[in-house]
């Protein structure tokens, strides 16, 4: 029979798309489907790749054909720093997914267990308002990006590894430690797609850049895992599940050290980096729009009147900050391209797709699309989510920021909570004054950074000023 596949742009002999892909994947990746359709396939050099930019298609992926759509591919870097996929997000879907997942679930993201993280929060945050508040007497400014990276790695190693190592030198730093595997992650060797230009990543180093990293992550962990193995009580962090799992003989799941080290490093970075984002991206538009600031700060006092510490019970009740949230997630979803693999021959929306079609769902597209958002897409309107049906389940393929079906992020319930506090604590006892970009705007720019996650490109640098309050 005859094959019907997608669109594909016009492209060069050997790198074939490549240099359509620019600094920023998604945004142009979203041009180009203007051009050409919301399923359109690309050449990456010589690897084929699907590209899924409307709502319409992302439903026939992923919920008419969920199953064929469930693996994610491992690159080269998969393969090099998860150890080809011996984690949680790149594990091929199958038993050992399944048996990390459900481990997982039960132990790290379950409803109880988050509650029980609930003090970690508190302290936290507690400690994050303190540095402003000095910050604030002294009349000084304060990276509020490097303040927030902090305060998110020092929670999710607490609740992961039962300790922080922010404040560790070198390589036992958590934060260096996450920095640079965000980095690795997110980096495409040439080689990978044109293996003839393999010889370019060799002369930047790549290979050996991957080696180091990956050593002193090993020794990083191996320090941790064996302050958890030689503690004379109980400890009862993740890690400290891991391991009594990795003792019981009687269960079905293997984890060896090396699979053991693997899923910790990918949950600091999993945890860390996209909870983080979100609360960059939502402060640089609360400091760009003062009308929602205000709003926003007017809900918090009217819901938290008692203690100038605002609780999560109270933080329930706090509608706005929900919808403004809702509204980050829209215009700046932290993973903007969702990766996946066709493991079966498909038809999607009339098309053909061969097994082993990479694919990437984009988010940055479909969530900007002006046939669902109206001509205002691109504005920052958090009312916009007022009664509105759209939520964060993933069931709705106009909006799924934390993805959809069986491969959907299982880490939002951590993630939620610390940045709702976090953010209404902030907007309740500070007035944030931007300091600048570097073209000396008193508004803080949009500009992204490169990367697997999408942050700011320039940290966010203000001066607190401390709110009056009246208990
Ligand atoms: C604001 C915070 C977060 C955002 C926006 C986010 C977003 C996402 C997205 C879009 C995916 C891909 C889903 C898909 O393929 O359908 C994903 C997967 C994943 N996320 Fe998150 N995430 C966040 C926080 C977290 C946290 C706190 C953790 C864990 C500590 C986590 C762990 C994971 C894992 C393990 C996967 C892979 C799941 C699988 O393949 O089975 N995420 N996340």
């Amino acid at each position: 029979t005859k094959l019907n596949p997608p669109p594909s742009p016009w492209r060069l002999p050997v790198i074939g798309n490549l240099h359509q892909l620019s600094l920023h994947p998604h945004r142009a990746l979203c041009s180009l489907s203007h051009r050409y359709g919301p399923l359109m396939i690309l050449y990456f050099g010589r690897v084929p790749t699907l590209v899924v930019s409307s709502a319409d298609t992302a439903l026939d992926a992923l919920k008419t054909h969920d199953l064929k759509f469930s693996n994610r591919p491992v690159t080269k870097m998969v393969d090099k720093l998860l150890n080809s996929g011996r984690d949680l997000a790149f594990a091929p879907y199958g038993e050992y997914w399944r048996q990390v997942k459900s481990l997982c679930a039960l132990n790290l993201f379950s409803k109880k267990t988050i509650q029980s993280f609930g003090y970690i929060r508190e302290e936290e945050i507690t400690l994050m308002m303190d540095k402003l508040a000095k910050a604030s007497s002294s009349s000084s400014t304060v990276n509020l990006s490097a303040l927030l990276t902090t305060l998110t790695n020092d929670v999710i190693t607490r609740v992961v590894l039962g300790r922080k190592y922010s404040g560790e030198e070198g390589g036992n730093n958590s934060n260096n430690i996450v920095r640079r595997f965000n980095e690795l992650l997110g980096t495409y060797p040439l080689g990978e797609f044109v293996p003839s230009l393999a010889w370019i990543d060799w002369i930047q180093g790549l290979d050996k850049k991957v080696e180091k990293v990956n050593e002193e992550i090993d020794v990083f962990l191996e320090k941790v895992v064996q302050e958890h193995e030689d503690a004379d009580q109980d400890m009862s962090a993740f890690v400290d599940i891991l391991l009594s799992t990795q003792k019981d003989k009687t269960t079905p799941f293997e984890l060896d050290r090396a699979g053991l080290k693997i899923l910790l490093v990918e949950l600091l970075f999993a945890g860390s980096a996209t909870t983080f984002t979100l609360m960059e991206w939502t402060m640089t538009e609360l400091l760009r729009h003062p009308e929602c600031m205000k709003k926003l700060r007017d809900e918090i006092l009217s819901v938290s009147k008692h203690n100038l510490y605002v609780s999560e019970k109270e933080v329930e009740k706090l509608n706005y900050l929900n919808m403004v949230i809702k509204e980050v997630l829209r215009l700046h979803p932290s993973g903007p391209l969702i990766p996946r693999l066709v493991s079966d021959d498909v038809k999607v929306n009339g098309y053909d797709i061969a097994a082993g079609t990479r694919v990437l769902i984009n988010l940055y597209a479909i969530q900007r699309d002006t046939a669902t958002w109206g001509p205002d897409a691109e504005k920052f309107r958090p009312e916009r989510h007022f009664d509105s049906p759209l939520d964060l389940e993933g069931q709705n393929f106009k909006y799924f920021p934390f993805g959809s079906g069986r491969r959907r992020c299982p880490g939002d319930g951590l993630a939620l909570p610390l940045v709702e506090l976090t953010l209404a604590n902030l907007v309740k006892r500070f007035n944030l004054r931007f300091e600048g970009g570097p073209k000396g705007d008193n508004k803080p720019d949009l500009l992204e950074a490169t990367g697997l996650d999408v942050c700011r490109k320039f940290p966010l640098i203000v001066s607190p000023f401390s709110a009056t309050i009246s208990l």
